[in-house]
């Protein structure tokens, strides 16, 4: 049992509200009116069939997109238009579902590049190479080092990621997401592309950080293995609308999913 789920364990804080949401792409109804959310120190899954609107509910929660109608409430401030630049700021970091890193740039400048936001020195003063920039990047250097420890990524920190297999690609992106050290971590298919061992090692970081740091994380994943054992709670989409919100056990009973998933191949 996943200590989330310990009864004596009174409910934890609401993070992240989803209130009505609905988001349109002219004709297209990409969400109509989920409502949701995420608890300070859970792992929560959103699946649903292709196309149900789930990475456009990640969009909405960073401010890629903003919703039509609706609100979204994160630590108790509500927002109806944010910034990514903002969400980031305030706490959530994302990864993507296709790998977003600069490719011929090593794993360590991958990872220091979450760090940008926390930097105070600016890039004029870092180019300058000014003492109390140097100052500061060998602080940076430090927590960018011990996420690399933290993810066994030692032997490839000085390697281009272009050259890297797509599962430890997919490693370094969780890192650079890790050095923004995020209240809120949104894994957009952390496990896609990725061979059984990958999964496995994937697994086992998500939960590590969930658990060392007590980083809250919302997931989407298509890998039904993963999201039973993964999660504490999940909410699932079909054609935009929500349709089950539960714990893994309740949601896999439900009949609306089981229909939803019925001829869908995953
Ligand atoms: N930028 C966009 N412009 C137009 N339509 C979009 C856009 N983004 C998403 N959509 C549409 O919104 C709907 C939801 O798409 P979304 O990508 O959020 O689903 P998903 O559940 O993440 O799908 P998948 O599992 O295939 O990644 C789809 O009909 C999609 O075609």
């Amino acid at each position: 049992m996943r200590p989330f789920e310990n009864p004596v364990i009174p409910q934890r804080e609401t993070l992240l509200a989803v209130e009505n949401v609905s988001l349109a792409f002219g004709g297209v109804k990409a969400l109509t009116d989920v409502s949701f959310d995420i608890r300070k120190g859970e792992i929560r899954a959103i699946i649903g069939p292709n196309g149900a609107g789930k990475t456009s509910m990640l969009n909405c929660i960073n401010g890629f997109y903003h919703p039509t109608h609706g609100s979204i409430t994160f630590k108790g401030e509500k927002r109806r238009r944010m910034r990514p630049s903002a969400a980031a700021r305030g706490g959530i970091a994302r990864t993507f579902q296709n790998v977003a890193l600069f490719k011929g740039m090593s794993t360590l400048d991958n990872i220091m590049t979450g760090r940008s936001l926390k930097m105070h020195k600016g890039f004029f003063w870092q180019m300058l190479r000014y003492g109390p920039a140097l100052k500061e990047e060998a602080g940076h250097r430090r927590v960018v080092e011990d996420i690399i420890d933290f993810l066994e990524i030692q032997h490839i920190r000085r390697t281009p990621v272009g050259k890297l297999p797509y599962g430890l690609q997919k490693r370094v992106e969780l890192g650079r997401a890790l050095a923004m050290e995020p209240e809120l971590l949104l894994l957009d298919e952390p496990m896609a592309g990725m061979n059984l061992e990958e999964k496995e090692d994937m697994s086992r970081f998500i939960l590590d950080v969930n658990q060392h740091f007590g980083t809250t994380i919302a997931l989407i994943e298509h890998d039904m293995g993963v999201v039973m054992d993964l999660s504490d709670r999940v909410v699932v989409l079909e054609y935009g609308r929500k349709i089950a919100d539960g714990t893994p056990q309740e949601v896999k009973r439900d009949e609306k999913v089981v229909a939803a998933y019925l001829g869908v191949a995953h």
